[in-house]
């Protein structure tokens, strides 16, 4: 009898070090369908819920994003998606990420540079960003809102006063859901104007590949069953044609540039393309275009593109110049 007992004990404590194990990687639908199942696997759920809500960015970040839904009646506590930090290749649709233990797996690319160009010529300057050396070539901007920041070619490290985008994030940040808008980035303490917010992170995709994506976007986005997430930006030459575009999908891996949402007056945020010395593609970053109070939502002008009244999504941004739909990608 008292065997049996103990061969019970031992099998319950294996099952839960289990649940523990492998509950962080399945998404809320599968967690919610798996804590009906007993007691103590509804508690594993509700603890990996609840470290869910409190940081969106699953320990990636130097600070903790946390999330806040005001809205009642609305159940869903966090948004979901894959996180990464820096720009990536596809990821595969079998990809899973635990997110909702003590263990934070990083098993995304943090590298910022994905592409490097052999061979490059960095700069070898001892103090580059420093206010008084205005003599390392690689701080050389003339427009601001295309800058370049030292790179893999250079000789400095990550302490380098010229790479103020490649840490992690390290404003006070919060995710806040709106009942017309759905979730929102916003300032959990007041941003400086000038001061570096927060890189578009997700997977760099083909022109191809991201028209192919927003067409099925669309469709699930009209039925409300979706917030896509996918930025073009577009890198113009003097003479006013288009020369680079930039495709990055931050739909399913993302980071929490993801949750910002667009203002028709411009938001608060200047859309930097930031190039690095040896790397081959730029990176999408944000800064705060004026001071930002605590609590603001962070917005920035999604584009200018707009689509007839009947197909485009609302726009609520509620500023004296909304347009009424969100702009949108049909190029
Ligand atoms: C990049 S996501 C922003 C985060 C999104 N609100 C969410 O809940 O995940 C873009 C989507 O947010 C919504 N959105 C963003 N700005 C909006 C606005 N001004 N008015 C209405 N919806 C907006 C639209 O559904 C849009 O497709």
């Amino acid at each position: 009898m008292e065997e049996e007992k103990h061969c019970r004990k031992c099998r319950e404590s294996a099952f839960f070090l289990c649940a523990g194990i492998f509950l962080p990687y399945l998404n809320p639908a599968e967690l919610a369908s798996i804590s009906l199942t007993c007691k103590t696997v509804n508690q594993i759920s509700k603890s990996i819920t609840s470290q869910r809500t409190s940081d969106a960015s699953r320990g990636f970040e130097n600070v903790p994003i946390p999330f806040f839904n005001l809205i009642a009646g609305d159940s869903h506590p966090y948004s979901y998606f894959l996180y990464t930090s820096t720009q990536t290749l596809r990821i595969k649709p079998e990809f899973r990420q635990p997110w909702g233990s003590d263990q934070h797996t990083r098993v995304c690319n943090e590298d910022p540079f994905i592409f490097r160009v052999e061979d490059a010529i960095g700069c070898n300057c001892a103090m580059c960003g420093d206010e008084s050396d205005f003599s390392c070539p690689c701080s050389d901007s003339s427009d601001l809102l295309l800058t370049r920041e030292c790179g893999p070619s250079c000789e400095c490290d990550l302490s380098c006063g010229n790479r103020v985008t490649q840490g992690r994030v390290s404003v006070k940040l919060k995710v806040v859901k709106d009942a017309r808008k759905g979730w929102g980035l916003y300032a959990a303490e007041m941003i400086p104007h000038g001061q570096f917010v927060c890189e578009y992170a997700g997977e760099l995709l083909s022109t191809k590949e991201a028209r192919e994506r927003q067409l099925t976007y669309d469709k699930l986005a009209s039925n409300g069953r979706l917030s896509p997430a996918l930025l073009v930006v577009k890198e113009h030459l003097p003479s006013g044609n288009s020369c680079m575009r930039i495709n990055i999908d931050a739909t399913r891996i993302g980071n929490i540039a993801r949750f910002i949402n667009h203002s028709c007056d411009g938001g608060n945020l200047d859309t930097v393309i930031l190039r690095s010395s040896g790397s081959l593609l730029p990176r999408i970053c944000f800064f705060a275009s004026r001071d930002v109070q605590e609590n603001e939502e962070l917005t920035f002008s999604y584009g200018e593109v707009r689509v007839n009244e009947n197909n485009g999504q609302p726009c609520f941004c509620g500023t004296s110049s909304c347009a009424g739909i969100l702009p949108s990608e049909h190029t």
